[in-house]
């Protein structure tokens, strides 16, 4: 069963117990959403994760997708990976009242205390649909990947907080739209200058790993459609998708 709801944007909510994923949830609703809707799933049986990987949901865990149709470009579309992440930033510190805890890393993932918290895919379920999906460890911190560049983290065993799906997502959905809108009216620069100052290692070295290369540099910022730039001793290099890595 699931319970449908409506906050005063306009933005619709549904909650329900358990779904495969709500990437796949998101997808399957598509032809009967009126409008932008947060489906959150307080169980996931299938939950996935960037580059193809499983995303494991412990119960507890935070699990939604932001669902909108839009006739933006692609390119721009994606630059909702940022809004995400800074909305998250933003209900975390908000709720918790640690805002010194909680740093961005690009492109999208929300640390807590140098451990990965929280994902956020984007899928494109057709052209001008975009799937936002973003899962948070509150309760519990997953076996460790070895192929994952930090070690996970949970919220309640960094903090001892306790904080439910659903008090998040009556925060993150605010905070979505509020950053939507600074990126509607005045484009990607208070984005950009938002995440910066929120983002770890500015101008420290990374390693950033993409399915073919690896690059080594000096974090120097990102440009206009949110590539990392990474300053390296053959000159700046803009990247558009790689796995970053702090040595
Ligand atoms: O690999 C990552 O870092 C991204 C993980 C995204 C996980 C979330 S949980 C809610 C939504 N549903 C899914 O199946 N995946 C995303």
């Amino acid at each position: 069963m699931s319970t449908d709801r409506v906050w005063p944007s306009g933005v619709a909510k549904v909650v329900l117990p358990e779904t495969d994923s709500t990437m796949a949830e998101a997808q399957r609703r598509l032809g009967d959403l009126a409008g932008p809707t947060w489906i959150l799933a307080l169980r996931q049986t299938a939950g996935r994760g960037r580059r193809g990987r499983a995303w494991q949901d412990p119960q507890g865990n935070f699990a939604a997708t932001l669902i909108r149709k839009s006739d933006e470009p692609p390119a721009r579309l994606a630059l909702r990976s940022f809004v995400a992440a800074l909305a998250l930033h933003d209900a975390l510190a908000d709720l918790t009242r640690l805002p010194e805890a909680f740093a961005l890393k690009w492109p999208n993932d929300v640390l807590l205390n140098g451990g990965k918290l929280s994902g956020i895919l984007l899928e494109s379920h057709g052209p001008g649909i975009l799937s936002l999906g973003i899962g948070v460890n509150l309760h519990s911190a997953p076996e460790r990947d070895p192929e994952a560049a930090f070690p996970p983290v949970s919220l309640r065993q960094e903090t001892g907080l306790v904080i439910r799906p659903e008090q998040l997502l009556d925060r993150l959905a605010p905070a979505y739209e509020t950053w939507e809108e600074r990126l509607r009216t005045y484009g990607f620069d208070p984005i950009r200058t938002g995440f910066l100052r929120r983002v770890a290692r500015l101008g420290e070295p990374l390693v950033a790993r993409t399915l073919k290369d690896e690059f080594h540099g000096t974090f120097d910022g990102i440009d206009d459609n949110g590539a990392l730039i990474l300053a390296t001793a053959e000159g700046r290099r803009a990247i558009p998708a790689a796995d970053i890595f702090f040595p």
